[in-house]
């Protein structure tokens, strides 16, 4: 804001001061011609300014106000291109801080844990796994299907306790932890969904709680993405960022002055335009409002490669699916990859993978055998319960909705997944107490979401639209998370 009003007055004083200039005919312009006249200097001094004259007499004044336009842009740019190699090294400095004061946590934790095993053994919450304390306190790698022992990797570092179901699938075991909110679920998930969520304070600069991307939005398609990117800024997130076509933008930036819209999904040099803003952001939700089109599918699956290169966590929904059911290993195996898809999308991808028909008697089952055989990616069932698993741990989301399903209620789900996800990632390890980030993130965007369609529906019953969620936000937010 700052730069920009400085830019804007830097520009204002060049302009009237060629006014000024040609009015009066005084004195020589500060050209790039100028300054170097400095290292050649002119044989007499008092013929410069008459050459200058003489060059921009010849200039129409509209022409003079384009080129110190132009410099002044260029000096704008400039500013900003500084600006965010300073902000950049800030958010570094403040990462390797926080990571300073995370190793100091945990080396009191190690040493408080020391102390309590010569105390009576305090219960621990039955429902959260168990973090084995002889395991150092590092980020598991989840869903590593290459380690033998990685399928079993948090039921060995915990001790069973709570509602465990056992299952049985030819070699294979998994351990199931259903939570449920209203009973388990609320008092072990929703506790670290709260530790994932940034505080917020007057120390933070602007984009360092979230910068969200959102691939989406043609010329079918402008309410997903628009749904999306203003959920993930409602949430909590800084900034929303929408890459779609070119004729969909001015729609988009029509609904809202909050977002920023990038009309570049359909350029012949999209993947490069999309991934300029990469290091930017912290995390992309691939799919509301894509469309089907070859063209903006192979744009999306490049994109996806490039962010996965980069390690950003990415939500694929909607037409991403249609995408992810074509070509799966775009996003298997990814640890950072969350699917959300609906019914059918989930019946799509099954019947792509594995070749069968959908056995729909068993949702959960079916869930985490995709989930498997997509290399444990975190897999978002949405119905009647939401189903989120990684193949080794099943939560269930049955907080309270409603009857109405309007559409667009999935884009404020992967709209705030987008910011959960970030926010999960982000935390230490111990806030969610080794349980994999994407499915603390995951359940707290399906309860959100949940929580957001009741309110509405109490307020609008049949009449609730997508709208009337996203203004439900607020308050589900502090209701679930805050209180
Ligand atoms: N306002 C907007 O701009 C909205 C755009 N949306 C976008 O619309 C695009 C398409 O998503 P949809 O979920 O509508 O996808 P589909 O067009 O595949 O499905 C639409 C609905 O049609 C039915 N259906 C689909 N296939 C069927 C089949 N084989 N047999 C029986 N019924 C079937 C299902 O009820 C399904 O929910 C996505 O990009 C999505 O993001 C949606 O998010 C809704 C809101
Ligand atoms: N039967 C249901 N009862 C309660 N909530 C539901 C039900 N079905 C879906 N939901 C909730 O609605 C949210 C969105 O799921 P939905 O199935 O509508 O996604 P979608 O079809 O992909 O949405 P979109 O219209 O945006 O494409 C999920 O968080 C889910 O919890």
């Amino acid at each position: 804001m700052h730069g920009r009003e400085c830019s804007l007055l830097g520009v204002i004083t060049v302009t009237i001061a060629i006014v000024a200039v040609l009015l009066y005919d005084k004195g020589s312009f500060p050209t790039k011609q100028s300054s170097l006249t400095k290292t050649n200097p002119p044989a007499s001094s008092s013929s410069r300014p008459r050459r200058s004259k003489k060059r921009f007499a010849n200039m129409s004044l509209e022409k003079l106000m384009e080129k110190f336009l132009e410099q002044s842009m260029e000096a704008e740019d400039n500013f900003y291109r500084l600006e965010e190699q300073r902000l950049q090294a800030e958010d570094k400095r403040r990462e390797e801080e926080h990571s300073r004061e995370l190793q100091m946590l945990q080396m009191l934790g190690q040493i408080f844990a020391g102390i309590s095993t010569s105390s009576p053994a305090t219960p621990q919450p039955s429902c959260i796994p168990q973090t084995n304390p002889t395991v150092p306190l590092m980020r598991p790698s989840f869903g590593n299907r290459n380690h033998p022992s990685a399928l079993n990797e948090f039921a060995s570092h915990s001790q069973p306790a709570g509602p465990g179901l056992l299952m049985e699938e030819g070699d294979a075991k998994f351990i199931e932890r259903s939570f449920s909110l209203g009973t388990a679920g609320m008092d072990s998930v929703i506790p670290l969904v709260r530790k994932t969520i940034p505080p917020l304070t007057s120390k933070k600069h602007k984009g360092q709680d979230g910068r969200i991307g959102i691939i989406g939005g043609c010329q079918e398609y402008t309410g997903a993405p628009f749904f999306a990117a203003i959920s993930a800024l409602k949430v909590g997130a800084d900034l929303s960022h929408v890459f779609c076509t070119k004729e969909a933008a001015p729609v988009i930036k029509s609904y809202s002055p909050e977002l920023i819209v990038h009309p570049v999904l359909d350029s012949p040099n999209a993947v490069e335009e999309i991934e300029k803003w990469l290091p930017r952001l912290h995390s992309l939700v691939v799919g509301p409002g894509l469309g089907r089109e070859d063209m903006l599918l192979k744009n999306a699956k490049e994109i996806i490669e490039r962010s996965k290169l980069r390690g950003i966590p990415i939500i694929i929904d909607a037409d991403g699916l249609w995408l992810v059911a074509k070509e799966p290993s775009v996003i298997q195996g990814y640890q950072r990859g969350i699917l959300t898809p609906n019914f059918m999308e989930f019946t799509r991808l099954y019947e792509a993978m594995h070749h069968e028909p959908l056995d729909s008697t068993d949702h959960k089952r079916s869930a985490q055998q995709l989930s498997i055989a997509m290399g444990n990616l975190t897999m978002v069932l949405k119905g009647e319960e939401d189903i989120i698993t990684d193949g080794k741990n099943i939560l269930t989301c049955s907080q309270e909705g409603s009857g109405r399903r309007c559409g667009g209620q999935g884009d404020l789900l992967s709209g705030s997944l987008g910011v959960f996800a970030h926010w999960a990632f982000n935390s230490p390890p111990d806030a969610t107490k080794g349980m994999n980030p994407s499915l603390v993130a995951a359940f707290g965007a399906t309860s959100l979401t949940r929580q957001c369609n009741r309110q509405a529906f109490h307020k609008h019953s049949r009449s609730t639209t997508t709208s009337d969620m996203i203004q439900e936000i607020s308050s589900a937010f502090k209701k679930l998370f805050e209180s």
